[in-house]
């Protein structure tokens, strides 16, 4: 089960994608024939008579690869779908693949398909034979006669455990750990995970939250306003793409949408440079920034750049944000984007690591924005690969870095200027603890209470910035706002 959750992100996004077309698989899906004349793949001679039922569902075997390749290679669910290395055509040939050796380097899949079926029966609730049915006839196709029997057995076991109501779920019982360890399997989440919120956070909270990370994400587009789009230009063209869609509750420029984002790529939409996928919660940082036209602003770790861009846009056309980054490509592309949203006359890119360059800088600001690589605790409802990528053993040095950063950070901070620290974090180590720390080794520095700049339902007693997913809905992120002595 341990992957189940990617694939319910990967089938939606295969569901509506196009990088196999289904023209293409409609040659070879849904006929029951020997393989002739395969078009992907390097199918063994031998096998070219071979009665083998292809009835298979393309979208199964696509995820089942995606969910290999996640778990083996580390690939990263949301990249898979470019073109290329990601593309379904690829997998499709790799499912298609009849060589003997490449059966036994493909033995990982069966617990891809075995998973996938699980996931069908329990969280999808699909009518449960069908889809026996057709996960055996993947591994079948797939891999040999006897991985489908395996299949067969397994997910009919779970089939009749599911009309007995009689799941072998373990018990929410015991001492800490045992019902840790029970929560870990129940919601799909690795024992650190829980035991951390749950000290953090009490049980029934922790819970409120694993159920949060395990739901269908929501999405937020923000209306290109530096390129003169408004939010009412943006519901214009939702409404003619039949996008249901709310308004954002606390940002002029945000809306809201449940569905439909696929039929957003497809129109163009983000290509073109109207709009741009940004969660809400990123959006609140930088009103915590609170940019003003005229002023001058680092952005520390600021690629690919959401906040970057955002952050010129409201700059009016005054003023520049200096873009430092350490990864190159994650910077050209921020560069890129800004071309493309008409902000890029107030950006500059900056290729450095901002521990060496404020070091040797005598750059001051107005304004530091510090969105710190973060252990990403607050976004997994959208990253569903990364609460399995994510170790204990990160946090550590993750909060050593957080520390280097922040000290680099200050020292572009003009006397009287501002220095915003955030994450998408919801873990008070990376976050409160940070500046706690922070502000003992920096006494010229203190706490701007951020009431002025977003709603009070995200204000903390500490006068922080704190996005809650199972209270507000929108992913998990912190932001403090530092003001430096005269
Ligand atoms: C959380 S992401 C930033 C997201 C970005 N602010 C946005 O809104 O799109 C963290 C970024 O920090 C960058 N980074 C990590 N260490 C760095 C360093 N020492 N100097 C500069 N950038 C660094 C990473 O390359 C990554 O792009």
């Amino acid at each position: 089960m341990a992957h189940v959750l990617s694939l319910h992100v990967l089938l939606s996004a295969e569901t509506n994608r196009s990088s196999f077309s289904s023209k293409s698989l409609k040659l070879d899906k849904r006929t029951k024939t020997s393989i002739s004349a395969p078009r992907k793949g390097n199918l063994n001679p031998s096998h070219k008579t071979q009665k083998v039922n292809l009835e298979i569902s393309p979208h199964r075997a696509v995820s089942a690869v995606r969910l290999m390749r996640i778990e083996m290679g580390g690939a990263f669910a949301d990249l898979l779908n470019e073109k290329g290395k990601g593309s379904g055509a690829n997998e499709m040939g790799y499912f298609m693949c009849h060589d003997a050796n490449t059966f036994t380097r493909m033995e990982p899949l069966l617990l891809q398909i075995i998973r996938i079926g699980f996931y069908e029966i329990i969280k999808l609730d699909m009518p449960p034979y069908a889809v026996v049915d057709e996960n055996v006839r993947l591994a079948k196709v797939a891999l040999r006669h006897g991985a489908g029997n395996m299949v067969n057995a397994i997910l009919r076991k779970l089939v009749l455990h599911m009309e007995n109501s009689s799941l072998p779920l373990p018990k929410l019982e015991g001492d800490d750990r045992t019902q840790a360890r029970a929560l870990a399997t129940l919601h799909s989440h690795p024992v650190w995970m829980v035991r951390r919120w749950t000290k953090h956070l009490g049980q029934e909270e922790a819970i409120r939250l694993m159920m949060w990370n395990n739901s269908d994400p929501s999405f937020s587009l923000r209306a290109n306003s530096g390129k003169g789009v408004s939010r009412a230009d943006l519901v214009t063209k939702l409404d003619v793409l039949k996008v249901p869609h709310e308004l954002s509750f606390y940002l002029n420029d945000f809306v809201r949408m449940k569905t439909g984002l696929q039929m957003v790529i497809q129109a163009g939409l983000l290509k073109e440079g109207l709009c741009s996928v940004q969660d809400e919660s990123a959006g609140l940082v930088v009103s915590v920034v609170d940019p003003q036209p005229g002023e001058s602003i680092v952005d520390c770790c600021a690629a690919p750049g959401g906040k970057t861009l955002y952050m010129a846009s409201l700059l009016s056309g005054q003023g520049m944000v200096h873009a430092v980054d350490i990864n190159e490509g994650r910077l050209r592309i921020l560069k890129e984007t800004a071309k493309l949203h008409q902000v890029d006359g107030v950006i500059t890119t900056i290729h450095a690591d901002i521990r060496t360059f404020s070091d040797n800088n005598t750059m001051k600001c107005d304004k530091v924005l510090l969105d710190a690589p973060c252990s990403g605790l607050g976004v997994l409802s959208k990253r569903a690969d990364l609460r399995w990528n994510r170790k204990l053993e990160d946090m550590e040095q993750l909060k050593n870095l957080q520390d280097e950063l922040l000290d680099a950070a200050s020292l572009l901070v003009k006397p009287g200027g501002v220095l915003v620290y955030s994450t998408c974090s919801i873990d008070p180590e990376e976050n409160e603890e940070r500046i706690a720390a922070f502000l003992l080794r920096h006494p010229d520095f203190c706490i701007d209470p951020i009431g002025r700049y977003v709603p009070p339902d995200f204000v903390t007693e500490h006068g922080f910035y704190f996005s809650n997913p199972v209270k507000h809905f929108l992913d998990g992120a912190f932001a403090a706002r530092l003001s430096r002595a005269i």
